[in-house]
């Protein structure tokens, strides 16, 4: 099975980090090349340019993409959403001059409006009922309200800092989009595909979560176990020669802080908290 991978910009890097996490190792690197082994004999990595990847997919040169939601719609192919991988994460935006006239997408009838998402532009207007020349530009979108060329500008936008520096002010959402894992339909059920959504949801499924391990004295574990509900509930194990018993469980991230704090009350001791690299759920 084929797998389109961004082969540069901005979402190569943060792809072969996911697929080294997932234990997809890659055979002899990602640089410059077209295409990679991995350690699974039937995946193989495919180097494309994020925006070319739906069609690559949809046309079977791969059978999975990872790509932004942008580049899905706008490439106009139906492909399966499988997996929000959770980073690329930015909105499309229709945009105009700070100090102009144009206040609202309806302001915009009989205007003309620069993207380099020609069709999910021409389509958010259309849905709008607004009649709106797109013209279709390559880069540097931000630069062509200020020289004549549109009225506005239907772009990406994740800081706000290039529209702030462009002086301009976002007048509505188009789009929100992360990068997801992408099929074609008639391959979602295939046994390799699920494997690698197991295989990237245990990445983000380790992500937010850290292996809590520590000591506390045998009475206090009905307490230990109210504050480290876990999945499942924690593992218990003798210490041998001592009354303690050592305890491990999963915990969300973003509870560490108070759970340890309540287990040093129960007389916790030798708490460690280590990241986690996959989880299987
Ligand atoms: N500022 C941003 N923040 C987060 N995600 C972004 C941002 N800009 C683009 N993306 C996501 O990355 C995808 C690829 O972006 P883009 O096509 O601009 O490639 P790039 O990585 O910038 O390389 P280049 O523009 O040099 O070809 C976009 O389709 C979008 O999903
Ligand atoms: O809201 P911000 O954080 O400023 O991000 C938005 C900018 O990021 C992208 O450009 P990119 O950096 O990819 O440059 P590019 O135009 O060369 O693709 C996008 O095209 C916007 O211009
Ligand atoms: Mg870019």
């Amino acid at each position: 099975m084929r797998l389109a991978v961004p082969n540069k910009g901005r979402l190569h890097d943060p792809s072969i980090d996911l697929l080294e996490r997932a234990g997809l190792h890659l055979e002899g690197g990602a640089d410059r090349k077209l295409y990679a082994d991995t350690v699974d004999p039937d995946v193989t990595a495919l180097f494309a340019r994020a925006a070319d990847i739906p069609e690559y997919v949809a046309d079977g040169a791969a059978a999975v993409g990872i790509t932004g939601l942008d580049q899905v719609r706008e490439s106009g192919h139906d492909l399966v959403d499988l997996l929000d991988l959770e980073f690329g994460r930015c909105r499309l935006v229709v945009a105009a001059p700070e100090d102009g006239d144009i206040e609202t997408v309806a302001d915009l009838a009989g205007g003309t409006v620069a993207t380099e998402f020609p069709r999910i532009t021409r389509d958010f207007f259309a849905e709008r009922g607004v009649d709106a020349e797109v013209v279709e530009v390559t880069g540097a979108t931000e630069l062509t309200p200020h020289v004549d060329m549109a009225d506005a500008i239907v772009d990406i936008t994740s800081t706000g800092t290039t529209l702030r520096v462009n002086r301009l002010a976002e007048i509505e959402e188009v789009l929100a989009s992360s990068v997801r894992l992408f099929a074609r339909p008639d391959v979602v059920d295939d046994q390799k595909v699920q494997q690698l959504v197991t295989a990237f949801e245990s990445v983000l499924a380790a992500e937010d979560r850290r292996y809590v391990m520590l000591n506390v004295p045998e009475e206090q574990l009905d307490d230990v176990r109210d504050v480290l509900p876990g999945m499942g509930g924690p593992t218990v194990m003798d210490v041998a020669g001592s009354d303690d018993v050592a305890v491990h469980a999963v915990v969300e991230e973003r509870a560490v802080f108070g759970v340890i704090n309540d287990l040093k009350e129960m007389g916790a001791s030798d708490v460690l908290v280590t990241e986690i690299e996959r989880l299987v759920e």
